[in-house]
């Protein structure tokens, strides 16, 4: 229960939705009890009316009592209808408060809990699957919206209704009333117990649901494998086993709630009858009346709906509590990357590692070893290495996704760590080397890091990434749509905007994540002179395979298992001879290899 306090804060922000709320819910209740007793009057004086209507057999009075019984009669129904009318209405004031303040909550719990998942680091990421980070945003917020609307209403109204009709009944009756409220506790007990394996069951079949829709959703993106491996039976065969599981759940928990309503008709028929039973002997008795009995009825059909209330609301509290726990979770990871200085900075791009080494925390693999190098302000750097040499790494620290363990990255002379990251990587255009574009139009895709973009300055982006005519051979043009709901670019292409994406910002620092690797060599040529331009008093970071690629860079820093083995540019590294050599002279071999 002590997760639940965290919305605490929530029910003072919408404290003037909760207490008129709770009012209503005293209203509405009020006239719920009252028409039983006018009932009671009625059945009362239906009997009375009825001895005296025969006494007056024959006489001409007769006629007159008739009328004044009848009309009484139409004033106790009208009333009747009056009260009923007046608790519609205050039920409806309560769900337009209460209900309506838990939406409210849940849409601020969902906006707290995204804004919040924004702010932690990739690390975060890694360690936890997509599927359970939308679980909690999604489906732990609305467990707990069941909490903060209909638990807390239905916990309001059972209260004050039981207490009401207790009251009214041991104000008429004590002996009766004590009779007719035994069967109930058992009631109480057996819709807890049935309710919480209710729940049970159904929070497993709603765990086979995800397994199932988070299979089917990793299969048909995967399709083109299934397909081109023939494993389309293999692939059904094993939907089936996982739909089997999710079938026989669902069976069970029918059966379950099968039985739930006739056990609790069950309890509540044997209330009434020993309400009429020891009712009837009371009436004999001359303790109470007929019109008492009537009232009672009333009273304990009034009662099932707060005691089949109770067991719920106990399970949805339950339930609320342990997905707040699993929220509370995650709220309560603080971001890995926090920053010292909250000011904003503009950079010159001046970069230095001294002593870097760094080891991916949830894996444990050392990625860089005791790096050391500088770059200054708008210098071309090139880095090339052996796939897993630690390339992208090195990348993703000058992003500061990940702080380093030892040594220190610095720019403009002043630790990484003390930076504004926001203000920081804004200032920064980043190509990686898996390209992802969001399902969107061209231009949105290109314009993504900037609030406020003209047509022009996309077209000229796209120009110097040189995708613009192919993006002007579409349709829709700039307007294409991407993705599920639009058309597929080939990999160049996607790459193409995704460097059009990081030119358009024209940020300090450029980084191009292996981003050519799918051009061919004269589109990539196309594109170095363009960025030749856009580079200029730019810091540029070019991570590569093709020699070809880099060999007009300032610097060029050699990679092998983590570490910096040799640095300079593309003849000092020649002239040493080393691996740098061996690798270009493969490359040359490759390249008249595949021109003869
Ligand atoms: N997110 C991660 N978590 C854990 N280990 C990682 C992660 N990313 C990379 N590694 C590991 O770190 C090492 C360096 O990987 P990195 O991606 O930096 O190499 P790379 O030089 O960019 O390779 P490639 O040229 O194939 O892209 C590898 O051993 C890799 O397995």
């Amino acid at each position: 229960m002590k997760h639940l306090r965290r919305l605490n804060k929530y029910f003072l922000k919408y404290k003037w939705w909760i207490i008129p709320g709770s009012i209503f819910v005293i209203i509405s209740n009020i006239f719920g009890v009252v028409p039983a007793q006018v009932i009671g009057y009625a059945v009362d004086l239906i009997t009375e009316n009825v001895q005296i209507y025969n006494l007056f057999q024959g006489f001409e009075r007769q006629e007159i009592i008739y009328t004044i019984f009848s009309s009484n009669l139409l004033y106790f129904g009208l009333l009747v209808i009056l009260l009923y009318v007046m608790r519609g209405l205050f039920l409806f004031f309560m769900r337009q408060t209460i209900i309506l303040m838990s939406r409210h909550i849940e849409f601020d719990m969902k906006n707290d809990i995204y804004q919040h998942y924004q702010e932690l680091s990739l690390g975060f990421y890694r360690r936890n699957n997509t599927g359970d980070l939308m679980n909690r945003a999604t489906e732990d917020v609305n467990r707990v919206r069941m909490y903060v609307g209909p638990a807390i209403m239905y916990t309001i109204n059972t209260f004050v209704l039981s207490v009401l009709i207790v009251w009214s009944m041991f104000d008429v009756n004590s002996k009766l009333a004590i009779y007719c409220l035994l069967p109930l506790p058992f009631l109480v007990i057996i819709i807890y117990y049935v309710n919480t394996l209710i729940f049970k069951k159904s929070g497993k079949i709603q765990e086979r649901l995800s397994e199932l829709s988070s299979f089917v959703q990793e299969r048909f993106s995967g399709i083109r494998i299934i397909k081109s491996y023939v494993r389309e039976d293999y692939t059904r065969n094993m939907f089936e086993i996982q739909s089997n599981d999710y079938k026989r759940d669902s069976m069970s928990l029918v059966k379950v709630s099968a039985l739930f309503y006739p056990t609790m008709l069950l309890l509540i028929g044997l209330s009434t009858i020993l309400t009429i039973y020891i009712g009837g002997i009371q009436v004999m008795n001359g303790s109470i009346t007929a019109g008492n009995i009537a009232e009672f009825i009333i009273y304990i059909n009034q009662l099932t709906f707060p005691v089949t209330m109770l067991g719920w609301v106990t399970s949805l509290i339950q339930r609320a509590a342990a997905s707040q726990k699993r929220i509370n979770e995650f709220l309560d990871i603080p971001s890995d990357i926090q920053s010292t200085e909250p000011e904003d900075k503009e950079i010159t791009g001046h970069l230095k590692f001294e002593n870097v080494s760094f080891t991916y925390p949830d894996t444990g693999i050392q990625a860089l070893k005791n790096l050391n190098f500088e770059i200054k302000e708008g210098e071309f750097v090139a880095i090339i290495g052996k796939t897993g040499s630690g390339k992208s790494t090195l990348a993703n620290l000058i992003m500061r996704m990940y702080d380093v363990q030892d040594g220190s990255i610095s720019i403009d002379g002043k630790n990484l760590k003390s930076l504004n990251l926001k203000n920081y990587r804004s200032q920064i255009g980043f190509v990686p080397q898996e390209v992802f574009l969001f399902s969107d139009t061209i231009k949105n895709n290109i314009a993504f890091g900037l609030d406020q973009v003209t047509d022009e300055e996309v077209y000229n982006a796209a120009k110097n990434a040189s995708v613009y005519h192919n993006i002007i051979d579409f349709e829709e043009k700039f307007e294409t749509m991407l993705g599920e709901r639009g058309i597929t670019l080939s990999g160049g292409q996607k790459q193409r905007v995704s460097i059009a994406r990081a030119l358009i910002k024209s940020p300090k620092i450029l980084i191009f994540d292996d981003c050519l690797s799918a051009v061919d060599t004269k589109t990539e040529e196309e594109i170095l002179q363009n960025l030749g331009k856009m580079m200029a008093g730019k810091t540029s970071i070019l991570i590569a395979h093709r020699i070809s690629t880099i060999k007009n860079a300032d610097k060029i820093l050699v990679l092998d298992d983590g570490k910096i083995i040799e640095q300079g540019t593309h003849s000092e590294l020649l002239s040493l001879n080393k691996r740098y050599t061996e690798l270009y002279n493969n490359q040359l071999l490759e390249e008249e290899g595949r021109s003869i």
